[in-house]
């Protein structure tokens, strides 16, 4: 049965990173993707983005929606500090038995909890069964149609407050037109755009960030 293209991935990474350098995975998953393969990494032009995003909230507990192969998932839990914790959500199987292996790999596996399933299901479980009370960071990067509504389903389940900050990929290619504006019309949401290109393209792209005001 011929191989996967996120299988190519992590077998790339498994031959040319270092067993618990989270750097060496991302950079190794960069250079496979840009030279080989094109894959949907949030890369390391907006992933440097991400990063700034991070360091500047430095959360105790971050949702990632949409893990992949893990790249962004290595890419946040690197810089968590001690005893904060990174929960991403991934709906395909196949993809999220990679992140699974790659996160390992990368050695960050203590501070990432991966959870398979879909995002409408899986965070109105955040409380009770993940253990979660608020959310002080969220990573939307799975499917641009669940972006609103998965936003809207955050709130009812009153897993932001004040200060909680989502930061949203994709918000020109793929697109995600409906959430600029419902995000950017809403009163609860002070909005700033980082423009940007598509992950090993030219092409250009951006990323929201969104910080709930309670
Ligand atoms: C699948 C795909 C194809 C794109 C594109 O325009 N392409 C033209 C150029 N060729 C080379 C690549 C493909 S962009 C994109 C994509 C990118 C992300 O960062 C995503 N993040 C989360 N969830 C997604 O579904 C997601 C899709
Ligand atoms: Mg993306």
């Amino acid at each position: 049965m011929n191989q996967s293209k996120e299988q190519r991935i992590l077998n790339f990474v498994l031959q040319n990173a270092v067993r618990g350098d989270p750097c060496s995975v991302m950079d190794a998953i960069d250079k496979y993707c840009s030279q080989k393969e094109w894959a949907m990494n949030v890369g390391n032009e907006k992933g440097l983005i991400l990063d700034k995003t991070v360091e500047e909230i430095n959360p105790s507990v971050a949702l990632e929606l949409g893990t992949y192969c893990g790249y962004s998932a290595v890419r946040i839990a690197r810089l968590l500090k001690a005893g904060a914790r990174l929960l991403t959500v991934e709906f395909n199987p196949e993809f999220a038995a990679i992140a699974k292996q790659m996160i390992e790999f990368a050695g960050v596996q203590d501070k990432v909890k991966l959870i398979e399933g879909p995002s409408e299901e899986i965070i109105p479980q955040l409380k009770k069964k993940y253990e979660v009370d608020t959310l002080d960071f969220v990573f939307l990067d799975h499917w641009k149609d669940r972006y609103t509504p998965d936003t809207i389903l955050l709130q009812e389940c009153s897993l932001l407050r004040k200060g909680s900050v989502l930061l949203a990929d994709n918000i020109i290619v793929p697109g995600a037109p409906e959430f600029v504006n419902y995000i950017r019309n809403n009163p609860r949401f002070q909005c700033t755009n980082y423009p940007s290109h598509l992950e090993y393209m030219k092409v250009q792209d951006a990323m929201e960030k969104a910080v709930f005001l309670g």
